[in-house]
């Protein structure tokens, strides 16, 4: 593609994407195959020997796909029918027609890191749906519950938090309301440091107060065009008639404790007005561990609303009558879990596009959307959003992200060099964070 740097690559040894290739992914797939041993006698209950066989032949095809990534063989096209197939198979051999080095085939180390990555994703959903009777199981499920479990505190700190805000919020003043709308924008921006695919899969859950350690996080926030986003709502509200609709669209990232984030602060917009929908995008299938599919979003609601807590238990039964009632949608769509950079989405998913563009306000969370959204490039630091995006702009939108990859864009003049010299993994430890906004001021 002209005009924009190069991507991310294993290639460049010691570089996050290198050291995830090498030992992230493959300590990834090494608990996957553990994950299925660990439930062979469950198969066995449920399915019989059928079961048993299925197991084995699961981790046989993992166990291959392991190989071949610690020995760099060259990626292979995926072979069982599914709704992506062709599509996965067509980026392959794209991506195959831009090398001109090598032997011309993709490798793992070699390819952008973004696509082997996906790949990676889509391969062990590829080994799942290969072994029936098993090929319904979600191999990170167990992880995902384990999360939500491990951070029951900070839930009901968080579902008490908002409850007694609502029961306030008509008397707020407009000073008030922008600053609770911060902070629970704030909380959804930290709740992003519990992905689980950063550890190998071990457990991240949030065991600490959020709501009162937000002061002391602000000085981690390198950009923060919350500002923006409280503008676009407010003149949202106030411009619009009776009858009309302001939506606001999340795109999801990872389930347990910053779903539970996600959800607080998108029934806080309805609470406050400042939106009348909200949209919810999630992943067909599993994904980077930690990402929300539908039955992620379903039974955490359920989890919510059945919980030993009177406002935790509100917040959920809030929750399933905004489903109920179609204030809240969820949606999910292939794209999501394509290598696309979001720049090929008019091209690849026109529909999902169009959809897109109906929105007032799209939040993408998460590392994974900031690598798509920029194209997962070795961009300048200083370089604009606007143009890192390559023409992705369906509505206004925001990026919440705390940075977990080698990239960034729209720093001050000097601050990503500043950043490097005091602290060199300070792009890739989660523990700074962006709201970046791209749409009309
Ligand atoms: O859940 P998130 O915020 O998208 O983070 C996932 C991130 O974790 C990593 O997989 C770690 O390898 C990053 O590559 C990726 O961007
Ligand atoms: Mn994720």
């Amino acid at each position: 593609m002209a005009g924009v740097p190069a991507s991310l690559s294993g290639r460049d040894v010691g570089s996050f994407a290198y050291l995830t290739v090498k030992d992230r992914i493959p300590q990834i797939l090494t608990k996957v195959i553990d994950t299925l041993h660990r439930h062979k006698s469950e198969f066995f209950e449920k399915h019989g020997e059928e079961g048993v066989e299925a197991e084995k032949k699961a981790i046989s095809l993992l166990s291959k796909l392991r190989n071949e990534l610690q020995t760099d063989k060259p990626i292979i096209p995926l072979v069982e029918k599914f709704v992506d197939t062709d599509i996965w198979n067509q980026y392959l051999e794209y991506q195959q027609s831009l090398i001109n080095e090598s032997d011309g085939k993709s490798r793992w180390f070699y390819s952008p890191w973004l696509f082997v990555e996906c790949y990676m994703y889509r391969r062990i959903h590829e080994a799942i749906i290969q072994s029936p009777p098993i090929n319904y199981f979600d191999v990170f499920k167990e992880s995902k519950e384990q999360n939500f479990y491990e951070s029951q505190e900070s839930i009901i700190a968080l579902c008490t938090h908002l409850q007694q805000l609502i029961t306030t919020i008509e008397d707020l003043d407009e000073n008030q309301l922008k600053d609770e709308f911060f902070k629970l924008l704030q909380i959804s921006l930290w709740g992003n440091k519990c992905d689980l695919s950063l550890s190998g899969g071990e457990s991240r859950s949030q065991k600490t107060d959020v709501v009162n350690s937000l002061e002391n996080l602000k000085p981690f926030i390198l950009v923060n065009d919350v500002e923006h986003l409280w503008s676009l709502l407010r003149n949202c509200k106030k411009t619009r008639e009776k009858a009309s609709v302001i939506s606001v669209y999340i795109v999801l990232d990872n389930s347990g404790f910053e779903l539970v984030t996600d959800l607080i602060l998108a029934n806080f917009l309805l609470s406050s007005k400042l939106a009348t929908e909200v949209h919810f995008y999630g992943k067909m299938i599993p994904w980077f561990v930690s990402d929300t599919t539908i039955h992620d979003f379903n039974w955490l609601i359920e989890q919510v609303k059945h919980a030993n807590h009177k406002w935790m238990s509100k917040c959920g039964a809030d929750w399933e009558d905004y489903i109920k009632m179609g204030k809240w949608v969820y949606h999910d769509h292939i794209f999501w879990t394509l290598p696309h950079e979001y720049c090929a989405m008019p091209q690849v998913a026109p529909d999902l596009y169009a959809e897109l563009q109906k929105a007032h306000l799209i939040l993408f969370k998460g590392d994974l959307n900031y690598r798509k959204l920029t194209g997962d490039r070795k961009w300048e630091f200083s370089v604009p959003f606007h143009q890192a995006l390559n023409g992705f702009h369906p509505a206004p939108l925001c990026a919440i992200r705390t940075l977990k990859a080698e990239t960034q864009v729209g720093l001050q003049p000097g601050q990503g060099e500043q950043l490097m010299a005091s602290e060199p993994s300070w792009w890739t430890t989660g523990k700074y964070g962006i709201f970046q906004y791209d749409g009309p001021l």
